[in-house]
């Protein structure tokens, strides 16, 4: 009986990228800069969260020495000892720090090639392709049309789009596509097939994602995006851990974006919920429901999306401490033959400037009956994660990265 759980907490780096600097990043520690902002009292709003970060159970696991394996110790990261799991740290093979990059290569596939991306100027988006957007769908035009937050770009534009029927289309340091409409002015799936659209036509442009951003609301003091998000990815260009488990007839429960984000490829079942504690909710009944060969991927977004985009330190803290608290009912249901990994597809430091990702290493830590806790070092791909993966589910090796169930093994 083998059974493997996967958890990706959107975002959440913890620093020490080698090529950090390519990206404007250097420096850049999403969990370090929390801690050190949390011990300073910077992290305190009144009714969410106040005093230093609290996450005693990942860091009973190893999170601690994960930050320390990932840059060096700090004192706002207390490394306590001894720790119940294994812990480490991954550097991103992939030139991308972006979802989709992060999730592949975590899921055994690094992204052999550079997305596209739209410059930093106004218009962002080239005449032709805007050109070709109205043709083919009869709208009156764009707003937008720039790099932009998307919580202050409807704020700004909300109103002027609900007059003229003009969706807000605006992009940002990733390679996406985003259309935000209002649900019910507009229509939610007039969205999804203007997405749809926009996808094959961006397609030549190497663009990783087309996003819808639905929103309700009257006016600009009121508008807030809904759950009813959706992505538009490009297919896997390889197979990945995904197919590889479906083919040898496991199942895969993809959790909250995972089906959007591999473009439901090896994905066998989807499901959704709105926010990190009804998504924690969905993955452990996932987990209730997972059989030999099966694994449970999970993606818990609002660490990134509400938190890290929007530059929120106490809001991010409060995330942090609230998955940690639920992260004992988790545990509790491993049983022998299970694997939990908890990871994070990029960084999102609240602390640094802007609102886009930032190039970090991420950590990878967990546990499972039977595996002794271990050090895993400094893993030089997020693939050895999928690796892991599909060595404790019995599946041959792919082509990229290195299981370290092995090292488990002989701790
Ligand atoms: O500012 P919002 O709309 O949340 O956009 C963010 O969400 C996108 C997809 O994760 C990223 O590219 C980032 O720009
Ligand atoms: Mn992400
Ligand atoms: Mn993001």
């Amino acid at each position: 009986m083998a059974r493997a759980f996967l958890f990706v907490l959107d975002s959440f780096g913890i620093g020490g990228a080698p090529d950090a600097a390519e990206f404007g990043d250097d420096g850049a520690n999403t969990f370090v800069h929390i801690a050190q902002a949390a011990a300073r009292g910077e992290a305190d709003r009144a009714g969410l969260r106040e005093g230093p970060l609290d996450l005693p159970n990942m860091t009973a696991l190893g999170l601690g020495l994960a930050a320390e394996a990932a840059t060096q110790p700090d004192e706002a990261v207390p490394a306590q000892r001894p720790v119940t799991g294994f812990f480490g740290a991954a550097q991103e093979v992939s030139k991308g720090k972006d979802t989709p990059s992060g999730h592949w290569e975590i899921a055994g596939l690094p992204v052999p090639f550079e997305w596209g991306y739209f410059p930093d100027t106004q218009p962002t988006f080239p005449d032709h392709l805007v050109v070709a957007i109205l043709r083919e769908t009869g709208l009156p035009g764009i707003l937008g049309n720039c790099h932009a937050s998307g919580t202050e770009i409807i704020a700004r534009l909300g109103e002027e789009h609900i007059r003229s029927g003009k969706p807000i289309c605006y992009t940002s340091a990733d390679s996406v596509f985003q259309i935000a409409t209002h649900e019910t002015h507009f229509g939610l799936e007039r969205l999804y097939d203007l997405c749809a659209r926009v996808r094959r036509l961006v397609d030549p442009l190497n663009i990783g994602r087309v996003i819808a951003r639905p929103f309700v609301g009257e006016t600009a003091a009121d508008f807030v995006r809904t759950a009813n998000r959706r992505d538009y990815a490009v297919p896997p260009v390889e197979p990945t851990l995904l197919d590889r488990i479906t083919e040898a007839g496991g199942r895969v429960i993809g959790i909250g974006k995972i089906g959007d984000i591999f473009a439901h490829r090896g994905v066998s079942e989807v499901r959704k919920a709105a926010g990190n504690m009804a998504l924690f909710d969905v993955a452990l009944a996932a987990m209730d429901d997972a059989a030999d060969g099966d694994l449970v991927f999970a993606n818990f977004v609002d660490f990134d999306m509400l938190f890290g985009h929007r530059r929120d330190v106490a809001g991010y803290a409060a995330a942090l401490e609230a998955f940690d608290a639920r992260l004992p009912e988790a545990l509790s249901r491993l049983v022998d033959g299970d694997l939990l990994i908890l990871t994070a597809d990029h960084g999102c430091d609240p602390t640094w400037p802007g609102t886009d990702h930032t190039r970090e290493r991420v950590p990878v830590f967990g546990t499972g009956p039977g595996l002794a806790p271990a050090p895993l070092g400094v893993r030089t791909t997020f693939a050895d994660i999928g690796e892991t993966v599909a060595a404790h589910l019995g599946l041959p090796a792919g082509q990229h990265g290195r299981s370290f169930l092995a090292e488990l093994a002989d701790a």
